[in-house]
This record gives structure tokens, sequence and C-alpha cells, in this order.
């Protein structure tokens, strides 16, 4: 990916951090606040790399008002949202807040959805198909259990999730599509898939968005890595021909650790 040889080179790469459950309205302020003097401080080490976080919904107003008034050059989406538009749908929030709130992106079937709120993928489907309705961008997470992998059956697994959310997209939808693979039994453990892992996976995913949507658009589309992403091991994984981005818990959370996997290139640079 870091290198004009792989045909990737024209996929600007996404480096997005989701807070998950942590920090409220104030910490999340000063989380964004801390990683924006961070990145300031190295702006050339990054320059051609999208940064993203990812907060609790009710940070997202500050988090807008911080972005907008500072100029900063990050962009910030929910961690879900509803299949509807509006209506009686109690605790649940429309693509069109998250849109009137600036938001770029927004995760769908995020692991921790599809297990603790057993959404299914018709209704991840739907929610896909949402976001592009209200003009945000989804970035679709898929991946297999730890029983799965084992099993060695991820990727079949992995890719039968994919086919069921991206049903019934138009091609130009398709191609603004982000993919984040996020292997379950990496998240939070400190079990990093290898990069090889990564790359494997992400090779299975773009061949089957070609098989879907034709190698144009494939090309086009970005597939992250998620699962135990910290500063060290990001560039090995970002390496990788098919990998265009990292997904990051709980190393997000540390703005100078999440600063410096902005930064990866820089590391290639001088390991
Ligand atoms: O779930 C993840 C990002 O969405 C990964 O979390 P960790 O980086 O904490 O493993």
């Amino acid at each position: 990916m870091t290198t004009s040889t792989n045909g990737a080179f024209d996929r600007t790469p996404l480096i997005a951090g989701n807070w998950k459950m942590n920090m409220d309205h104030v910490q999340g302020i000063t989380l964004l606040q801390k990683l924006a003097w961070t990145l300031s401080d190295a702006k050339h080490d990054y320059s051609r790399v999208e940064v993203a976080v990812f907060p609790p919904f009710t940070d997202l107003r500050g988090v807008q008002t911080l972005v907008q008034g500072d100029e900063l050059d990050v962009a910030y989406g929910g961690q879900d949202l509803s299949q509807f538009d509006s209506g009686a749908y109690t605790g649940d929030i429309s693509g069109q807040f998250l849109n009137k709130l600036g938001c770029r992106y927004v995760l769908v079937g995020h692991s921790e959805r599809r297990t603790i709120h057993n959404e299914s993928d018709d209704v991840l489907n739907a929610k896909v198909k949402a976001a592009y309705k209200h003009g945000v961008t989804p970035v679709l997470c898929v991946g297999e259990g730890l029983e799965i992998r084992q099993a060695g059956t991820h990727v079949e697994h992995t890719l039968t999730q994919l086919r069921a959310d991206v049903a019934g997209l138009t091609s130009e939808q398709a191609a603004e599509l982000v993919v984040a693979y996020e292997p379950v039994w990496a998240i939070g453990t400190g079990e990093v898939a290898g990069p090889e892992d990564a790359q494997e996976m992400c090779a299975a995913i773009r061949a089957e968005l070609s098989t879907i949507f034709g190698d144009d658009v494939a090309a086009k589309i970005r597939l992250l890595y998620g699962g135990s992403v910290k500063a060290n091991n990001v560039a090995a994984i970002l390496d990788e021909r098919d990998v265009d981005g990292v997904l990051v818990g709980g190393a997000s959370l540390d703005p100078a650790e999440f600063a410096n996997i902005v930064r990866f290139e820089s590391h290639l640079l001088t390991d």
C-alpha cells in the first residue's frame, strides 16, 4: 500500500479510532484536542492520510464544534445508525441526524453490535442503505470469531457477511464504501492477526467486491484491518497490498499512541 507499484496508490489510507463506549463529551473534547496538538506538530508526517474518530453519540455535537471552530483536519462519525429515517424507534439515531452533525462516516455492523445487539445481516444491509440515503459513508465491519478461525472457514464466513451486507448497492455507492475486517478474536485481546492474515482476508474481500461490482469499483474501495492495532505493529499491517487503513479501538484512547499510528509512514522511514 505504501508504494506506487502495488496498484493501491490511489486509495487514501484511513486511520480511524473507534472510541466505543468510552469518553464522555468533556473527556472526548480533551482527547481530540490533545490528538490535534500532537498531529499539528508533525503534519508533514501524515499529509497523505485521512484521520477519523468515532466517538459516542453524546460527544458528536462537541466534536463538530471543535473540528469546525479549530478547522481540524479530522473526520468523525457515529458508531451505529438506525435503518429507519425517523419515528417511534426509542433509543435509535437516524442517519439524517448524523449527517446534520457533519458526520462523514458511520460504523455499521461492528462485531459488538452483531453479538451484543444481535444485529443480523438483513438489518445491517438496511443500515448500509440508510447511511447512503442520508449522505453518510458506511464503514462496514465484518470478521469471524475464534471458533470459525480455528475451523478454517474464516474466509467464507466473512465473505458471506459481506455479500449480504452490500446486497443491492449501486456501483456508485459501492465505490465510496469502506470495509473493515475485524477478526473478533483479535479485538481488545492483544492478539493481533499477522499482516499476512490481514492481507489474506482483504485480498479475498477485494476479489469478492470485484465479482459483485467489477474490478474498477473494487479497486476504489478502502479495506481496513482492526484488532489490537498499536503504533508498533501498524506499519507492517499497512505495508500489505490490500490493506488501506486501520480501525483502532483501545489505542485510539491514548492521543500520543494514536498520533503515532497516524504517522505510520514515518515508522516505515525510520525502521
Ligand atoms: O474493535 C476494534 C475497533 O473497532 C478493535 O479494538 P482494539 O484495537 O481495542 O482491539
